[in-house]
């Protein structure tokens, strides 16, 4: 209620603070002839002048029958008035109500100012104090020791033991020391929404037994000016008085994002928010066990300075869970619900492709609702199938827990396509990870290491990375026909001309086009030259016919490992090497 009046003064106050100024500006806003005193009485002997405005002040106007204004000596004489009415001038006596007019237009103008001044004041200040309040309030939580371990993680098992290592230097950070190891200070989490970044967060803390204190990016936004600063400041001071603890620092993008180029273009507070943050993390003495952990679903958009040795040096990727790792979360959140024997956890884990953490967990919540709605005693599968559409109504089409199964069919031959033609031709390269499952990192779930040992790429290496390139729209054309090859192989073609183009004209490696740097001689017109398309495009041409040639000689490895992998969603380097091995060829 007060809030409401407040509100509406504040409204009129402006209102009030509006019109003075108009008025204050349009009184005498006339454009005014300055004229000698012989020539007004010159216009007053002809007879041009129709009105006088008199005044005590140095000057009079007035106006003359054409319209315009003009301006003279005032003489000051006593019978002036009465001689100008004699000639059948109006006379106006206005002076006076135009100077305490503009005089109480100003005085107004001034204090509707101070008073919107000390209105605006007045509320920063209740802002600023709500958000310290709130501040303190999210900081720190205690509650979560010894409750959350890594064993109500499921899955996700290479950023566990990551952070398994922590746990140790949390308890023992004399240990460390003794050694000389400098121990992270920062770990960054990134991975798509609702993969569990905050629970490992949690679950890290609460292996270690101490306190976590949370905060979330966004939350220092809109903060007022070095009002993030501080705030950072305090939490860590916060933090250290509490001894060993985990820090988590939600949404780290928001501050952290990459400076775009031009100075003017970043964020004034969010730099300082940031920079106070890096100071922080920075004066750590390495032997304290404090552990920072960020999460962030856009690792792409993070600037670098985030990334640098000292600050959030171990980057852990939280991926979508596979198969498996879908029916252990599913298990996990099905603890503590009563499940009807008919109930095949494997199948929902099956049918959930895409679906991340949070949404199986959200699945199976659904699923209670919807038995406890209708008074069943368990959850019964058909309960699972309608929470199923619940879950997944209301999403965009392009959500990928909507794909079908035929798309993942095509996904998963075109990166066996990738992986088969690496082995084939390439065995020295590591194909560490065949998966459908999207990363954050990209759509495509084909991850090869290539050996780091040699300084300069020979022409038969490139020529075997444009063919790893062409291997995803070769087995989409030998599978599925030539008519239904996908748009999945954009970014592979980019890849491929791009090493076709600098072979041919930076190289010098294509015989037909010899020696000629034509990248010197053409510069930015490359690209536009006939002779370098034709030789590109020739080239590519030769390479996809034999990545054909190459796949079609392997077509049962091809469909056996590609099958494989629909069922498994993902095959690591072990499992395709065993698939692969000369024993399955022959
Ligand atoms: N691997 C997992 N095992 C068990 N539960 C999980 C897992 N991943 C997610 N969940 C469930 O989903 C919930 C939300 O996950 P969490 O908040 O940790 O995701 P997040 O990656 O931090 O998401 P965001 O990026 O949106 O912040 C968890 O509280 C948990 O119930
Ligand atoms: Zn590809």
């Amino acid at each position: 209620m007060l809030k409401k009046r407040k509100m509406i003064l504040f409204v009129l106050l402006v209102f009030v603070l509006m019109i003075s100024i108009s008025i204050y500006f349009q009184i005498d806003n006339k454009d005014y002839k300055s004229v000698s005193y012989k020539k007004f009485i010159d216009y007053v002997e002809k007879g041009n002048v129709e009105t006088v405005y008199l005044s005590n002040s140095s000057k009079i106007k007035g106006k003359l029958i054409d319209g315009t204004y003009f301006i003279t000596d005032n003489p000051r004489s006593e019978s002036f008035k009465e001689s100008l009415l004699t000639k059948g001038i109006n006379v106006e006596e206005i002076e006076q109500n135009t100077a305490i007019m503009n005089l109480l237009t100003l005085l107004l103008v001034l204090v509707s100012f101070g008073l919107i001044g000390y209105f605006l004041s007045k509320n920063t200040d209740k802002q600023a104090q709500r958000e310290m309040a709130y501040m303190s309030s999210i900081e720190s939580d205690f509650s979560n020791i010894r409750t959350i371990t890594f064993d109500d993680v499921a899955g996700n098992e290479e950023a566990k033991e990551s952070l398994r290592e922590l746990v140790d230097f949390i308890k023992n950070p004399e240990k460390y020391e003794k050694y000389g190891a400098r121990m992270p200070r920062g770990v960054l989490l990134y991975g798509l929404p609702g993969t569990g970044k905050t629970l490992l967060a949690k679950a890290l803390a609460g292996e270690a037994n101490v306190p976590y204190f949370a905060v979330t990016g966004s939350d220092f936004i809109q903060v007022y000016a070095g009002l993030g600063a501080s705030r950072i400041r305090s939490l860590f001071k916060k933090a250290r008085q509490a001894g060993k603890c985990v820090i988590f620092i939600d949404e780290i993008d928001a501050l952290g994002k990459k400076r775009s180029g031009n100075v003017s273009g970043g964020n004034d507070e969010s730099d300082r928010t940031l920079n106070a943050l890096l100071t922080e993390m920075s004066g750590f003495k390495g032997n304290e066990g404090i552990v920072v952990i960020a999460a962030t679903n856009r690792i792409d958009i993070l600037d670098e300075a985030l990334l640098r040795p000292g600050r959030f040096d171990r980057q852990i990727e939280v991926g979508l869970p596979d198969v498996n790792a879908r029916y252990k979360i599913l298990r996990l959140h099905s603890r503590n619900k009563p499940l009807d024997k008919n109930v095949d956890l494997k199948k929902v884990a099956y049918q959930t492709v895409y679906f991340s953490g949070a949404k199986l967990e959200n699945l199976m919540n659904e699923s209670a609702m919807i038995a406890a709605k209708n008074n069943q005693k368990t959850i019964k599968m058909e309960h699972i199938d309608k929470a199923f559409y619940t879950v997944i109504a209301g999403e965009e089409k392009k959500d990928k827990s909507t794909i079908s199964l035929k798309d993942k069919r095509v996904t998963a031959y075109h990166e066996v396509g990738h992986a088969l033609v690496t082995k084939l031709i390439a065995p020295e390269n590591r194909v560490t990870k065949v998966t459908i499952i999207p990363s954050t990192r990209g759509a495509g779930g084909f991850s090869m290491n290539i050996p780091p040992n040699s300084m300069y790429q020979s022409k038969e290496d490139i020529i075997k990375n444009i063919k790893i390139s062409l291997g995803g729209r070769a087995a989409e054309e030998i599978i599925f026909g030539k008519n239904k090859v996908t748009t999945g192989a954009s970014n592979d073609l980019q890849k491929a001309t791009k090493m076709a183009l600098l072979l041919i004209s930076r190289f010098g490696m294509e015989e037909s086009a010899g020696l000629v740097s034509y990248e010197t001689l053409l510069g930015n017109k490359l690209g536009s030259n006939d002779f370098i398309i034709k030789k590109t495009r020739d080239l590519l041409e030769k390479l996809y016919r034999e990545t054909l040639e190459l796949l079609k000689n392997n077509t049962e490895l091809l469909e056996k490992i590609s099958k494989h992998l629909i069922c498994n969603e993902t095959i690591n380097e072990e499992e395709l090497n065993l698939l692969i091995s000369p024993e399955t060829l022959s």
